[in-house]
């Protein structure tokens, strides 16, 4: 297994602090691509429910025969899901396809504010925690509002809040909100879908460390703190997304692709999208 950091969440579990993303991959080529990135060390991988593909991630992990504890398998709760009883449902359905018995890490995709029932269904999820079908549960696309009305609950504080965080969209107050409260940042889109990866200021960075543009990219991330999740479907960017923990961007170049901000949200808004 590749040596890949770890970041322990805030219930004590550790979670690999980079993983692989599945979404926008099609059913039929989802083992496929799944077996890359397991050949290549990745031991987490990022799927959803709305994602359609969690049959095939289940297919991959049972083929690679790589020993349940040494994996970190997160999905998520989907939006016509929400609720308390329709969310256990919805976890029982996840499970099935993807062949697992547990997860490691379960999320509430999205806040869904106009339906009002993401506490209920943060409930479900704290139920599926207490009864160990879960080793952690988390929110996504959550904001500060969201995310101090989960803690106020005043039971389970979510482990991870995975948002869209990129060069681009770099979220500074959801990160800090999540950051007082003790729940790790996850980056979707860490790449902006590569929209970020043909900037001058990524290039020349990359240049001078004889690196590609995306491992920039993702270790401006690691170096901050986030779990990253990359896509890609090309096993030689599978690897080489991989391959980012043995150099160090100094705090400058740091700071010079934190200029390359420009609220580039490239996904839907948390506030209106039901
Ligand atoms: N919680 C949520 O609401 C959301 C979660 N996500 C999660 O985040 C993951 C990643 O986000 P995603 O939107 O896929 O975007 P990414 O930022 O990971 O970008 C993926 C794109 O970048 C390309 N790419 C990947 N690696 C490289 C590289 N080394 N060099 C050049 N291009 C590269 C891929 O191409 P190619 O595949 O052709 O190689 C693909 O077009 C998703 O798969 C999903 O798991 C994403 C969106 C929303
Ligand atoms: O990819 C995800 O995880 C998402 O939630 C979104 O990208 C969403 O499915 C979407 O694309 C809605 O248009």
């Amino acid at each position: 297994m590749a040596d890949t950091p770890v970041l322990t969440l805030n219930n004590g579990i550790t979670m690999p602090q980079i993983g692989y993303g599945v979404f926008q991959i099609p059913e039929a080529d989802t083992a496929a691509a799944v077996t890359s990135a397991l050949e290549a060390g990745y031991r987490s991988i990022d799927t959803a429910a709305v994602y359609g593909n969690e049959a095939g991630v289940g297919a991959a992990l049972r083929d690679a025969g790589i020993p349940r504890d040494e994996l970190f398998i997160t999905t998520k709760v989907w939006n016509s899901d929400q609720g308390y009883d329709e969310a256990l449902r919805a976890f029982d359905a996840s499970l099935a396809r993807l062949g697992l018995d547990h997860l490691d890490l379960y999320l509430i995709h999205w806040p869904t504010p106009k339906h009002e029932k993401y506490l209920d269904t943060w409930r479900a999820l704290e139920t599926l925690y207490e009864q160990k079908r879960v080793r952690a549960i988390g929110v996504s696309n959550f904001f500060p509002e969201h995310l101090r009305a989960v803690a106020d609950l005043g039971g389970t504080v979510p482990a991870v809040n995975q948002i869209e965080v990129h060069p681009a969209l770099q979220q500074r107050a959801v990160q800090a909100a999540g950051a007082e409260l003790g729940v790790v940042t996850e980056a979707w889109s860490p790449l902006a879908q590569a929209g970020v990866l043909d900037d001058p200021r990524v290039t020349s960075i990359a240049a001078t460390h004889d690196r590609s543009p995306a491992q920039v990219v993702l270790r401006w991330h690691v170096q901050q703190g986030r779990v990253v999740i990359p896509k890609s479907v090309t096993p030689s960017r599978i690897r080489e997304n991989l391959a980012i923990f043995d150099f160090e961007l100094t705090p400058a170049e740091i700071a010079e692709i934190d200029g390359l901000e420009r609220d580039g949200r490239t996904g839907p808004h948390p506030q209106h999208f039901n």
